[in-house]
């Protein structure tokens, strides 16, 4: 193997909608990042990731619809194959890095095993860390209703707190702090809102060694060496055995055609207020009917609507209406029957939008 290797894969993992994307965009701006393929695991029918990555085209590789974790474990595989392929007959000319965003509801354990123990990648490449992003607002909430994000924060090297500045009381951030470091003592523990928090401080932890992570860490990595990964997801298709995550949904809303902001607004704000806590991710992009031409990303995590924000122009040139929703506990009928009442596409037994203007629980949700 020539010079070069091997080559340092991140990991960037944190539950949906810690603000992965949003991070990895700002680490993208600096020039030490140049040589970076990114892989972007998307969970969700529609992918909408790879739009909101701000990075020439040709550095982001897709992965399909699936969790990391599960499965397209083997997709990863044969991705970091290839790019070695790609790097020794010369159609890469330099690739120092590699950073994996895995989905929000991952387990990172598996992946962190595909890339340690496979024999085909263990000399091109070295897994350089885990970083964790932990969102301070619904941090708490999170640890305690997913084990995944449990599995996320014991593993990681470096654990970001994002949303910091959204918190309402700084005490709930420290006692958040306090359970990161009890979870994983090991790590460092870093502020997404401080400058200081950049390509330095994130990457280059050194070799990966599953003897410096706190005891848990260590069971859940022993677990996926010992026995083949056991999805236990629920990925919308009914093919997999469920265990306790089969609670939670995920689906896509898609609606060709311009939408007035007034009714994605209260579309969007009757979820958020009546079902906000079974929202556990909302995002997407929307053709406004006032300004077609650039589309509305909007943001949700549980309670949390974020602002829009408005891209410049459609990034793959397709236009319309796309979200993705991530629930649980949510009867995945009712929300599509409001989305279609306040695009204007009401069924027979539904009130239209202005009924649902007059009389916003004129649908009958759980
Ligand atoms: N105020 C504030 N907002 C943030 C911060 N980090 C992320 N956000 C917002 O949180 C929302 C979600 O951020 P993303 O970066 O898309 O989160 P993600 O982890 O990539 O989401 P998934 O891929 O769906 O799991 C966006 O509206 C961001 O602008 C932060 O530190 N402070």
């Amino acid at each position: 193997m020539s010079s070069g290797f091997p080559i340092a894969v991140s990991v960037l993992t944190g539950f949906l909608g810690a603000g992965k994307t949003t991070l990895l965009n700002r680490l993208l701006r600096d020039p030490a990042l140049a040589d970076t393929a990114v892989i972007i695991n998307e969970f969700g029918e529609v992918a909408i990731d790879h739009l909101l990555v701000e990075q020439a085209s040709d550095g982001i590789i897709q992965l399909s619809d699936g969790c990391l974790c599960c499965t397209v474990r083997g997709e990863l595989v044969d991705t970091l194959a290839d790019l070695v392929d790609r790097l020794q007959t010369g159609r890469i000319a330099r690739l120092a890095r590699v950073v994996i965003e895995t989905t929000g509801l991952a387990d990172p354990a598996p992946v962190l095993q595909s890339i340690m123990a496979h024999p085909a990648l263990v000399h091109a490449f070295r897994l350089d860390g885990v970083i964790t992003l932990v969102d301070a607002v619904n941090g708490n909430a999170t640890l305690d209703a997913h084990v995944e994000a449990v599995k996320q924060v014991a593993v990681a090297d470096r654990i970001v707190l994002t949303k910091a500045d959204l918190a309402a009381d700084p005490r709930d951030v420290e006692a958040l702090r306090a359970r990161l470091r009890q979870i994983n003592p090991g790590a460092e523990l870093l502020d997404a809102g401080d400058r200081r928090t950049d390509v330095a401080a994130l990457f280059d932890c050194g070799l990966y060694n599953p003897a410096t992570k706190s005891a848990d860490a260590r069971r859940w990595l022993g677990e996926e060496a010992a026995h083949d990964h056991h999805c236990d997801h629920d990925h919308g298709d009914h093919d997999h055995d469920h265990r306790h995550d089969s609670r939670v949904r995920n689906y896509s809303l898609v609606h060709d055609g311009p939408v007035p902001f007034s009714a994605i607004e209260m579309f969007l704000d009757l979820l958020r207020s009546a079902h906000g806590e079974r929202l556990l991710r909302m995002k997407g992009v929307i053709e406004l009917l006032e300004d077609p031409s650039r589309p509305l990303v909007v943001h949700g995590v549980q309670k949390i609507l974020h602002p829009p924000a408005r891209l410049p122009s459609w990034p793959d040139g397709q236009r319309g209406t796309r979200l993705v929703l991530i629930t649980l506990d949510m009867p995945e009928d009712y929300v599509r029957r409001l989305f279609a009442a306040f695009t204007n596409r009401p069924s027979i037994d539904t009130p239209d939008r202005a009924a649902l203007e007059n009389n916003p629980l004129a649908i009958a949700g759980r």
